[in-house]
């Protein structure tokens, strides 16, 4: 087989892991390839091998201090590999930021502009430095500016620690990047402005962005992700794919009836009910846990009935977070460990 064909044949990730020398895929948005970080003796990140596609949205999860920011940080240049490397569009993180970085948008975790320029300034700088100053582009700004609803003649360093977030996101997103790396992308943000966020990274990615967010916010998590990977100590513990994570794991349901012989005729239908488990009847309360599979069947159930009261949890990403960190942690005591 020539060179040229093994490079086709095998996927980067795979190819590292054969030993295969290959070159960086230039169609490939991100590609992380056994990257390290160390500070002095302490292994921030070990071995990240991450490849996210165009259109792509990755959750980057992992208790404080499991080297997320690290990750974000080299991808965008700013540190330099111990080991491995790091590309976009088969280009250097590091030793080729400059052709690296023209289609990146990046929300650092702490925003530390010039607190002496306004947001306006910062907005045509960032045009500028792009080479992108035509009417069109002050056109794509104004528009995202109004989206998150910034007040743009505002100095930097009068902003409140929430709009200094929403021009953060303003100057990452208006020119249309083809990578958006987002450090917690939440922090300050009131609910409203949240939602304004969502419906941008969304868009970005529906565009054909590839996107890696980290974040502490489950729930927010599972809103946008469409894969989420697990660190912990600098190493990727697991990776889950939402649509199985939401097809494999339960649902918990509460419903609430009128009379405790109701309840208990409740807890019957749905205890033969396929697909449904853990059925518990207290007073006029109802619970049970089933998945999505028969979400329809647990519908008609309930249905048929007089229900006060219903509510459903979505568990799925706490549960994955709290057994894959649980697993890490057994598996560490005795002697093991995982990527
Ligand atoms: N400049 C630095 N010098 C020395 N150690 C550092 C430096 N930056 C980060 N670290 C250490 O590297 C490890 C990973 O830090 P990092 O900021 O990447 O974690 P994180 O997952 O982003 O944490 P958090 O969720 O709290 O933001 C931590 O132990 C941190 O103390």
């Amino acid at each position: 087989m020539s060179a040229d064909r093994t490079v086709q044949a095998v996927d980067p990730v795979d190819a590292v892991a054969m030993g295969v020398e290959t070159d960086l895929p230039t169609d490939v948005p991100l590609l992380c390839r056994g990257l390290g970080k160390r500070y002095g003796s302490m292994q921030a990140l070990d071995g990240l091998d991450l490849r996210i596609g165009p259109g792509d949205v990755v959750g980057y999860l992992g208790p404080n201090g499991s080297g997320k920011t690290t990750t974000l940080r080299l991808l965008t240049g700013a540190l330099r590999p111990s080991e491995g490397s790091a590309s976009l569009f088969g280009h250097d993180c590091w030793s080729d930021r400059r052709r690296a970085h023209e289609r990146l948008g990046y929300v650092p975790s702490e925003p530390d502009y010039d607190p002496r320029l306004t947001g306006a300034e910062l907005l045509s700088l960032s045009g500028r430095l792009r080479g992108r100053d035509r009417a069109a582009d002050r056109e794509a700004r104004k528009r995202t500016v109004q989206r998150l609803g910034i007040d743009t003649g505002r100095r930097v360093g009068e902003l409140s620690r929430g709009n200094r977030q929403k021009l953060a996101l303003a100057l990452a997103l208006w020119h249309r990047p083809d990578v958006l790396l987002l450090d917690e992308p939440s922090t300050g943000l009131d609910p409203l402005a949240q939602d304004v966020m969502h419906d941008l990274v969304t868009g970005a990615a529906d565009d054909g962005a590839a996107v890696l967010f980290s974040s502490h916010v489950l729930s927010e998590v599972q809103q946008l992700a469409r894969r989420v990977v697990l660190l912990h100590h600098g190493r990727v513990i697991d990776r889950a794919d939402m649509a199985e994570l939401w097809r494999r794991t339960p649902h918990r349901l509460k419903a609430i009836v009128a009379t405790a012989a109701q309840a208990v005729d409740l807890a019957e239908a749905l205890g033969h009910t396929p697909g449904v488990g853990a059925v518990e009847v207290e007073d006029r309360t109802v619970r049970c846990r089933f998945s999505s599979t028969v979400m329809n069947d647990v519908v008609h159930t309930l249905a048929a009935r007089p229900v006060l009261d219903l509510s459903v949890e979505d568990t799925s990403l706490d549960e994955w977070f709290d057994d894959a960190l649980d697993g890490f942690t057994r598996a560490r005591a005795h002697g093991g460990g995982g990527r």
